[in-house]
């Protein structure tokens, strides 16, 4: 997924990736807002410990950075479970799920980043050990082709989506438990960033994190992304004015009042201006920036959408009068 850096779904680098490592919530009390999706995984944990099994098998969709990696390292913590992490990429055949099944101790949690990206022929395979513990290995080709049953460990599949609409039902059936994770409130957003900014030592002001959180794109990781750029900014002008790197910062990092970056505003100039507001598809409104339609489904419009600036009709997508204003332009007569 390409992208602003800052403000994209995807993790930078490794130093990225260990900055957000040390930020993660280790339990669901820790774990802010998504009320009712943590009480649910709550009952569901404590169920399954009264009764001595492991957890059913959970599906959590939504936006990138939302949490559902963290959720499902939690999962794990939270039951006394070993962590087994993959992604749907990297299991590209049948043979790449039996190698990663077989090899899973009893009681362990599977977690499946981007789960609709796994290969079709390894999804059918999920099926079965989903629901009986038990893969058919397929050996030889053509007429003297033979199954060998193999019994699997109970374990408990994770899987994250960004695209609930691309994994077959078959699949998504098989979940004991789905959810659905949604963007976070600015109040949230500023409790998060309170605890990582207490976790990081780094001392600045309840209105400037509010502005922050006011700026993210209702996402947790961006948030706490924006807070090391705030931090960086801080520390190279030895400033201790929090609100002025706030704007320095964002501006710097392209992140407009209202929290599009770069490439929202992208999708939404290009509706606006080249599309006259639309309605358009998808796939043309992508190839007129030069972006993957996957990310702008995934990321952009889900976030344009909430924000009131963009909407979905079954013609295709167009701008509402709040998306032509927040571009300083007036809409045709005949647009929302
Ligand atoms: N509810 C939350 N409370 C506190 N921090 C959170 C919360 N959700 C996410 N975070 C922080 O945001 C970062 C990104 O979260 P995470 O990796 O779980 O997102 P994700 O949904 O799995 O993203 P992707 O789909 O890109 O894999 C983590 O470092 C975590 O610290």
């Amino acid at each position: 997924m390409s992208g602003d850096a800052v403000t994209s779904g995807e993790p930078l680098n490794d130093s990225e990736r260990d900055f957000e490592g040390a930020l993660r919530p280790q339990s669901l009390n820790e774990f802010v807002g998504q009320h009712k999706v943590v009480s649910q995984l709550g009952l569901l944990l404590k169920a399954a410990e009264m009764d001595s099994r492991t957890p059913d098998h959970i599906l959590l969709s939504g936006p990138p950075g939302l949490g559902k990696t963290t959720l499902a390292m939690i999962v794990a913590h939270e039951s006394g479970r070993s962590l087994r992490m993959s992604s749907g990429p990297a299991i590209s055949h049948a043979g790449d799920l039996a190698a990663l099944l077989s090899s899973l101790v009893p009681g362990e949690v599977l977690f499946i980043d981007e789960i609709h990206r796994m290969a079709r022929s390894a999804e059918e395979m999920l099926y079965l050990a989903m629901e009986d513990f038990r893969i058919d290995i397929m050996v030889g080709k053509g007429v003297g082709a033979s199954s060998i049953p193999l019994d699997l460990p109970p374990f408990t599949l994770v899987g994250a989506t960004t695209r609930t609409g691309l994994l077959a039902s078959p699949l998504r059936d098989r979940f004991g438990f789905t959810a659905h994770l949604e963007f976070y409130e600015v109040e949230e957003l500023k409790t998060v960033l309170s605890r990582s900014a207490q976790l990081l030592s780094i001392n600045i002001p309840d209105s400037a994190l509010l502005e922050i959180a006011r700026r993210s794109r209702g996402t947790p990781r961006i948030a706490n992304r924006l807070l090391r750029r705030v931090r960086d900014y801080m520390t190279v002008h030895s400033s201790e004015d929090a609100a002025h790197a706030v704007e320095l910062a964002l501006a710097l990092y392209d992140v407009d009042e209202r929290g599009l970056d770069r490439l929202d505003r992208s999708v939404l100039s290009a509706l606006v201006e080249r599309f006259n507001g639309g309605p358009v598809g998808v796939n043309s409104l992508a190839i007129s920036i030069g972006e993957e339609s996957e990310t702008i489904e995934a990321t952009v419009e889900p976030f344009l959408i909430r924000e009131g600036l963009m909407s979905r009709t079954h013609r295709g997508r167009i701008a509402t009068s709040q998306g032509w204003a927040h571009l300083g332009l007036t809409p045709p007569s005949i647009n929302p």
